[in-house]
């Protein structure tokens, strides 16, 4: 089984200090990377990758500096960057076997694994289309067929998500979870509820900080009783965004509620509810989902 340690990695961009000596250690499951934008999510993905160069600190692959293992660690490594751009005169079909042929595999092999990977994506029936013509959604779907070829034991995948409809979603967190049995996968996302279903540990990264890492069950434990339903007039609405966390503001039955963080009830009529990651996440960043 694979292992990526990652040694008091910091990454400067001039003066600004972008990642700041991140410790983690990395092995078998799914590790969803959430943080606002800007928090550091691409340049720790692309360190990772060894596409760049921290300038402090390595990256150890089962004990092995990744950038001295080179062609070694490539050949494990399975990447969708933030900015998949494809070839528009290509097939679906025609890209992924010359991707594969690029990652080294046969013809024979090639041939087979893009046949099963368009069927994964569910693209099969769109192969011989050309990639001009393919939605945002196709090409995110193709990206990730892509960073499959050479059956990766590392897949590094950022924002998988961005741009799939909710039905596509869905089906990408089982493909996930099934990845995540047998290998490592590190996957960034402004998209909650893909960290919450898909994810085994979520990393919280705020400005090239690493902030928290836990279960996403054990993190939303962490806010048992500090997550409230409060019915408000609309003055109460007001007075109560100033003081407290707001997560969320839904009306029933003509009747406002707002749900707030706070360490105690913020008004008398204010009920426990569970908390979801929209409340951690508000927690941890102090903002609502971008
Ligand atoms: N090549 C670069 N030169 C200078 N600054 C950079 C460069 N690349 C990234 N940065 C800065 O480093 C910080 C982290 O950027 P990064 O892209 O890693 O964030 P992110 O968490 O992936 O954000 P997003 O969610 O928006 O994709 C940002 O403030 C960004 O402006």
């Amino acid at each position: 089984m694979v292992t990526l340690q990652v040694e008091r990695v910091s990454k400067l961009y001039g003066s600004f200090v972008a990642l700041k000596e991140i410790e983690l250690e990395l092995g078998r499951g799914v590790y969803g990377l959430l943080g606002p934008n800007g928090a550091g999510k691409t340049t720790l993905m692309r360190i990772l990758t060894d596409l760049l160069i921290p300038s402090r600190g390595r990256v150890l692959c089962n004990g092995r500096d990744i950038h001295a293992m080179g062609a070694d660690y490539r050949d494990l490594l399975g990447y969708l960057p933030q900015d998949f751009g494809v070839y528009p005169n290509f097939t679906a079909e025609g890209f992924l076997c010359y991707i594969a042929r690029l990652k080294g595999l046969d013809r024979e092999t090639a041939r087979r694994k893009t046949a099963e990977l368009l069927d994964l994506v569910r693209l099969s029936d769109r192969r011989k289309r050309r990639l001009g013509g393919f939605s945002g959604g196709e090409r995110q779907r193709v990206g990730i067929a892509q960073a499959l070829l050479n059956d990766p034991q590392i897949l590094i995948l950022d924002e998988p998500t961005a741009g799939l409809d909710p039905q596509e979603r869905i089906r990408f967190r089982g493909v996930l979870n099934q990845l995540g049995r047998d290998r490592l996968v590190l996957l960034s996302t402004h998209i909650l509820s893909d960290v919450e279903s898909a994810a085994d540990q979520v990393i919280l990264l705020r400005r090239g900080e690493i902030i928290g890492r836990d279960s996403p069950d054990a993190l939303l434990r962490q806010l048992e009783g500090k997550v409230w339903s409060v019915p408000v007039t609309p003055q109460e609405q007001a007075e109560l965004a100033v003081r407290c966390p707001c997560s969320n503001v839904s009306r029933l039955n003509g009747v406002t509620y707002m749900r707030l963080l706070s360490d105690a009830p913020p008004t008398v009529r204010a009920r426990s509810v569970t908390a979801n990651l929209e409340d951690l996440y508000l927690w941890y960043f102090g903002q609502t989902t971008p």
